[in-house]
Formats: C-alpha cells, structure tokens, sequence
C-alpha cells in the first residue's frame, strides 16, 4: 500500500523556564511551561532519514532559555512572537512555528491580617505563593468518647528566590552536587497537623482561624528563614505553627524540593549567574523529599509517617 506523509510538525515541548529579576532587595519572577512546534520542508526526513533540514529540538530548548535571559520575558505573547520569528526568519525549511506558553502565576508572600508578626511587607520581598493552588484537608475520628482532627493542605506551591543556601554536606566518590551559595528554594508544602482538643464542646477551636492562622504562620515562616536547607526551613515552618498557636501539638510536613538549575548558557556567550536576571530550568524530576514531623514537646506523635495514608 503506498503511503504519503499527512501534516506533521516537531519541536521541544514544556520547556520549563524561570527567570528572575532583580530590582534590588524585590524580586520578580516569570515562570513559564514553553513548547515550540516547528513544520516546513520536512519530508526527507520522514522519507528518507535526511536531517539536513532538521534543527535539532534541543536547539529549540537552549534557544529558549537564551532568548530568556537575552530579551527577557516581558509577556508570554512578546516572548512567543519573538522565537516564532527567529525560528521562521533564520532557518529556511522552517515554514510555521507555533509557540504555546502556559504562565504559571505567582503572588508575593506577604501579611494576610494585623495580627500576625510579620516582619514588613517590603522586608521580604522574594518570596512568593503560586496562586490558586491548594487544597484543604480534614479528617475527623471518633470513637464515642474522644476526638481527632487532624487538618492540613496540599500543594501549596512556595518560592524563595534568595536567602537559601546549600553546602558543607557530606561527600562520597559519587557527589557531584555543587555548593550552592544562593539558590531557589521552591515545594509543595503538604502538611497535616493535629489538634489536642478531644472532648470538651466548650472549647472547640476555631477551626477556619485556626487553619488560616496555620497557614499564615507556615508562609511566614518559609518566607522570613534565611535557610541553609529545605530540612532547616521545614523545621522553622513546624515550629512557627506549634510555639504560635496552642490548639496544635503535632505537624508532619512532606516536602519537595523543587529544583532550579541555573541553566549554562556559557555556550551562547551569555553569563548567567544568580546577580540579576537569572534563567532557570524547572526540573520535575527527580526530585529530594524531604519529610519530618515537628512536635509538642512532651506529646506523642500521632500522625502517621506516610501523609498519603491519610
Ligand atoms: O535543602 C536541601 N537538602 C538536602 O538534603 C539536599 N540534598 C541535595 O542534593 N540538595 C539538597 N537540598
């Protein structure tokens, strides 16, 4: 049966680019899922097996993060156009490029209510919450006599784009790991916490202030500690809860760390170090988890190790 090649097309896709301004002390972050689809004369290819005609995906992917750190990411719409066009313009058998973008959005951590002892709104100025994303979760026991409620969320996506530190680790013959003097801190906070109330109706907490309070506590916690690890700031983030609001006595965090790696555009003449401007590449994975459980002192720990269990 004789075949003929029908609309076909090619490019990286989800390239997934994070590029970070500085204006001083305030950061400000453009986070993007960038997926380039090329098509033209591309039929030897298929045909024959020619790749005369082929720019390699991987151009496309470095192409992306050089134009990132080269043009910088005014708008998705602006950045799109402007690889569309080079695409386009400079390889001859390349006849349409489409660029889909999906921006994630994020806000600035900053003080939710009056109350709460945050350190100045325009003090830590990079760090921020993606928006949108979490979701609460409840679970309630009883036995007829007594209570638990343990509450917690998930996904609560955080980002610190300075202020953390990695190094002075052990090393073996196979660490490769650099030290890391100021890098991106980034999770998906999931954690649960448990109430000590069990009994008396008098003195129910408050459950909706008591989980925004958890929340605020947790987010100013993450956002106001110079870390020197992701297990130093889950341990802050813990305890901030615990020592802030006597309704809990137990929190078990896992936490990913979501790892940006300054992307080597040395290649390209471009320096891109974490002074101003830098340009990230957001891995999925693999990536470290870090879990822990921070308690009460004198209680005893009661939510179980694997938080996918509750
Ligand atoms: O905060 C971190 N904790 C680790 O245990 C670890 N391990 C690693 O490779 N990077 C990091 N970062």
């Amino acid at each position: 049966m004789p075949t003929i090649l029908g609309q076909n097309q090619y490019g990286k896709a989800e390239n997934r680019v994070v590029k970070i301004t500085r204006d001083g002390a305030t950061h400000h972050i453009k986070d993007l899922n960038v997926s380039v689809a090329l098509s033209g004369d591309m039929d030897d290819v298929h045909y024959s097996g020619s790749n005369a005609h082929v720019l390699p995906t991987d151009t496309t992917k470095n192409t992306v993060f050089a134009f990132a750190k080269e043009h910088g990411i005014e708008s998705a719409e602006q950045f799109g156009i402007h690889l569309a066009r080079h695409f386009v313009t400079s390889q001859e058998p390349i006849r349409t490029a489409r660029i889909r973008i999906e921006e994630y959005a994020w806000e600035r951590i900053a003080t939710s209510d009056g109350n709460s002892r945050f350190i100045g709104a325009d003090e830590v100025r990079h760090s921020f919450v993606r928006k949108g994303q979490e979701l609460r979760t409840a679970q309630i026991t009883y036995d007829g006599e007594r209570w638990e409620v343990i509450s917690g969320l998930k996904d609560l996506t955080v980002l610190n784009s300075t202020n953390s530190e990695f190094w002075g680790y052990a090393k073996d013959k196979y660490t490769t790991l650099k030290e890391a003097y100021d890098r991106i801190l980034a999770t998906d906070v999931s954690a649960r916490w448990r109430y000590n109330w069990t009994d008396d109706e008098q003195r129910m907490p408050n459950w909706e202030k008591s989980y925004r309070q958890a929340r605020t506590h947790m987010l100013e916690a993450f956002a106001e500690t110079y870390s020197l690890s992701l297990q130093q700031t889950l341990y802050q983030m813990g305890s901030r809860i615990i020592n802030s609001r006597s309704e809990i006595d137990e929190i078990r965090f896992s936490l990913p760390n979501n790892h940006h790696f300054l992307v080597d555009l040395e290649p390209f003449g471009l320096k891109n170090d974490t002074a101003d401007g830098a340009v990230y590449f957001a891995a999925d994975r693999p990536y470290g988890l870090i879990e822990a459980t921070v308690l009460r002192d004198g209680v005893e720990p009661r939510i179980p190790v694997d938080l996918t269990n509750l």
